[in-house]
């Protein structure tokens, strides 16, 4: 093992195992997890990782296994395919959780054991607006059948993930049957007998190449009536619609896939600091101290200033991950029996922590990339990959600006209930205030109040005049005329930033309850202290927002710098400790900077000699091209 390596996980300060899990939801998901990973993968002799013909066997292990929680099977699959996406990922967070979902019994049994399949929801015209969606099904009564059509070339559908090329069970949204609701059809085509489908591939992509995103054409094709997902909406033989409870039932599984976004996003983010600062516990490069040798770059305060807070910022999303599947199972439980009241909180809060969270995330990667210099740039670092992989979720599954104007819909209509007098419960209670609270600058000691619980209070406040100042961006336009459309479209630069301080204050509220149920006072201190980084460092950020909230004064700003630098140093000595928790195996991190041993070098020499350039003493192209030419020079 690396000596420096070695020596940073001497003295520590707190039981990593505890920590560990608490990352996992306790001891139990802990063993289960690595019991999949040792067990049923790492040991398996039929285990080849992570190349293509490995698709199918896992699909045939994971039913061996009897895996079928949706966690477990991220487990498994994160086993055999690091961090890159792979061709199943979008039957299982999408496909198969449309049909639980939407399903009605008898299709369900029907289906579900049955079929591999993708989501076409996206058109070549439309992602983001669904109302805008042109593929239209229409009902056939003569025959019992739909005829789906793509009328223009804007509705072919674009995007659709894994779509096999051969047979094409797949989700289908369509436009309006009647006035205002989408519907989802299941359209098992079965190539090449079914005429009049036109599908291939969209082409090269940025990345994501272990998913072919296709496109598909229908040109009048029929499918049964019965294809129609029917929980919440129906069309009866007779041609009569039965309409849902609600037309945003149908937009259920994005709202899932969203909230399993947040905790991905803290895993990522965990992966690219697991690699930085294990490399930069390892890595020398210049010097101090004239004449001393060279330190671990990790003890430049300006390395600290750029790992730690997303240090920070990974464990903060992972608690948050937590919370927003917690809050999804139990209001989509409320929503099965029939109880839509929390619906409109919970789309609110997963597409907000959506993009609060992938944005955030998106650009951490890069830091952490950047942060390991030249070798960061390579492919061995695992980090690009990570990147180009990870950088699309800031827009599937919902672009992140549409997304957190969502989150403002339901904030400007929160603020527009207290105005009337109402009172508001949940994630948005702290606006009950917004009237009551004193704005003005408190008459404060230079010196920053570091309790996390007030903390949490002055990011409230910071959230409350965004909210306040957003909304009277809105009455502002309408006051000089403008309709309500655009009195909200001229309005949307502040509405984001409100949606944005509205996620950041719950994030942080997370973190902090989530440290109060920490008992064991090691983990609690050091969690302590990453919440406080977070906190702070987020102050540093937007010290603008709290000044102008009236709860930072001027003679307090440069406390914040100095607090800040205060716990960099303190979080220091546990650096490696506090990634080592996040338990990522080196064969799923697939990373040569963030081997568990620290021996880089060694690994990085083997790494590049394995490259196929380096098959041969001299490369085929000099037999080829080269030397011909020489002999012709
Ligand atoms: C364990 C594994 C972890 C892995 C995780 C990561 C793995 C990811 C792998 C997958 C990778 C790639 C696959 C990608 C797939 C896709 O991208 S699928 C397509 C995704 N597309 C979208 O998300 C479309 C985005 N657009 C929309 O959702 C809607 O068009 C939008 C909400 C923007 C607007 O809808 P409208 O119908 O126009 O509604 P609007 O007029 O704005 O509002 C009316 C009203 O409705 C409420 N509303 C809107 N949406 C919802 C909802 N989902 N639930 C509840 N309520 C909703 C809205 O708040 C309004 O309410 P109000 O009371 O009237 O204000
Ligand atoms: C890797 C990848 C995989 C995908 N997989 C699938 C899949 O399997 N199935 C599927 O159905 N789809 C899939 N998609 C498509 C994806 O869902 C859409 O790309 C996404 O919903 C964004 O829609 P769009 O592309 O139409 O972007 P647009 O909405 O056209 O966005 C373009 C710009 O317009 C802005 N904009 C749009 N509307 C507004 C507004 N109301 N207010 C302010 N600004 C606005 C956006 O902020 C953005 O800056 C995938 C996409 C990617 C990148």
């Amino acid at each position: 093992m690396n000596p420096d390596i070695l020596r940073e996980r001497q003295n520590a300060t707190f039981d990593i195992e505890k920590l560990t899990n608490i990352l996992d939801g306790g001891a139990e998901r802990t063993n289960r997890r690595r019991e999949i990973r040792e067990v049923l993968v790492l040991n398996d002799p039929d285990f080849d990782y992570g190349t293509p013909t490995s698709l199918p066997t896992m699909i045939l292990k994971l039913r061996e296994y009897g895996i079928s929680d949706p966690v477990e099977i991220n487990w498994y699959k994160s086993m055999y395919w690091g961090t890159g996406r792979e061709a199943l990922g979008l039957h299982y967070v999408m496909f198969l959780p449309t049909l639980y979902t939407q399903c009605d019994s008898e299709q369900f049994n029907k289906w579900v054991p049955l079929i591999i399949g993708t989501y076409a929801q996206t058109e070549m015209g439309h992602g983001t607006h669904l109302r805008g969606l042109e593929t239209t099904a229409t009902f056939d009564p003569a025959t019992q059948e739909f005829v789906m059509h793509s009328p223009t070339v804007t509705s072919i559908k674009w995007w659709p993930g894994g779509r096999n090329p051969l047979f094409l069970p797949l989700i289908f949204l369509s436009i309006p049957l009647s006035a205002s609701l989408f519907d989802l059809f299941l359209s098992g085509f079965a190539l090449p007998t079914c005429s009049g489908i036109v599908i291939g591939d969209i082409g090269p992509k940025f990345g994501f190449d272990a998913v072919d995103n296709g496109y598909l054409k229908l040109e009048h094709v029929r499918i049964p009536r019965e294809n129609m997902l029917m929980k919440y909406a129906q069309v009866k033989p007779d041609g009569s619609y039965v309409k849902p409870l609600s037309s945003k039932l149908t937009y259920g599984t994005m709202v899932f896939i969203r909230s399993l976004i947040v905790g991905n996003a803290g895993i990522v983010l965990s992966q690219c600091c697991t690699i930085a600062i294990r490399y930069s516990a390892v890595r020398h490069q210049s010097e101090i101290r004239a004449g001393e040798a060279e330190p671990q770059i990790l003890d430049y305060q300006t390395q600290q200033h750029k790992l730690f807070p997303l240090l920070a910022t990974a464990y903060a999303f992972l608690f948050a991950g937590q919370y927003m599947i917690d809050t999804y199972n139990r209001i989509s439980g409320d929503i099965n029996q029939g109880d839509l009241s929390e619906m409109p909180e919970l789309h609110a809060l997963s597409a907000g922590l959506k993009a609060f969270t992938t944005w955030t995330a998106n650009t951490g990667i890069e830091v952490c990339r950047m942060s390991c210099g030249g070798h960061g740039y390579s492919r061995s670092s695992a980090l690009p990959d990570i990147y180009v992989e990870f950088t699309p979720s800031c827009t599937y599954e919902g672009e992140n600006t549409v997304m957190m104007l969502q989150t403002a819909r339901f904030l400007m209509k929160s603020y527009r209930q207290v105005q009337a007098g109402q009172q508001l419960s949940g994630a948005v209670s702290y606006l009950n205030k917004v009237h009551h609270r004193v704005m003005a600058p408190q008459a404060v000691s230079s010196q920053l109040d570091l309790n996390l619980n007030t903390l949490v209070d002055l990011y409230e406040i910071r959230a409350a005049m965004l909210v306040e100042l957003a909304a009277q961006s809105i009455q502002q336009e309408s006051a000089r005329g403008k309709c309500q459309e655009d009195s909200w479209n001229n309005s949307t630069i502040d509405l984001v930033r409100a949606s944005d301080a509205h996620c950041h204050y719950m994030v942080l509220k997370m973190f902090r309850d989530k440290v109060d149920q920490i008992e064991d006072p090691g983990v609690h201190s050091v969690m302590s202290t990453l919440a406080h980084l977070y906190a702070i460092h987020g102050m540093g950020n937007f010290t603008g927002d709290f000044l102008q909230a009236g709860v930072l004064t001027g003679a307090q700003v440069p406390s914040v710098s100095k607090c800040l630098k205060g716990l960099l140093a303190e979080v220091r000595p546990s650096a490696v400790l506090l990634v080592d928790a996040f338990d990522h195996h080196d064969k799923m991190l697939n990373s040569v900077l963030g081997r568990h041993d620290g021996n880089v070098y060694e690994a990085m020499f083997e790494w590049a000699r394995s490259s196929p350039l380096n098959r041969t003493e001299v490369h085929e192209s000099f037999h080829k091209h080269l030397k011909p030419l020489q002999a012709k020079l």
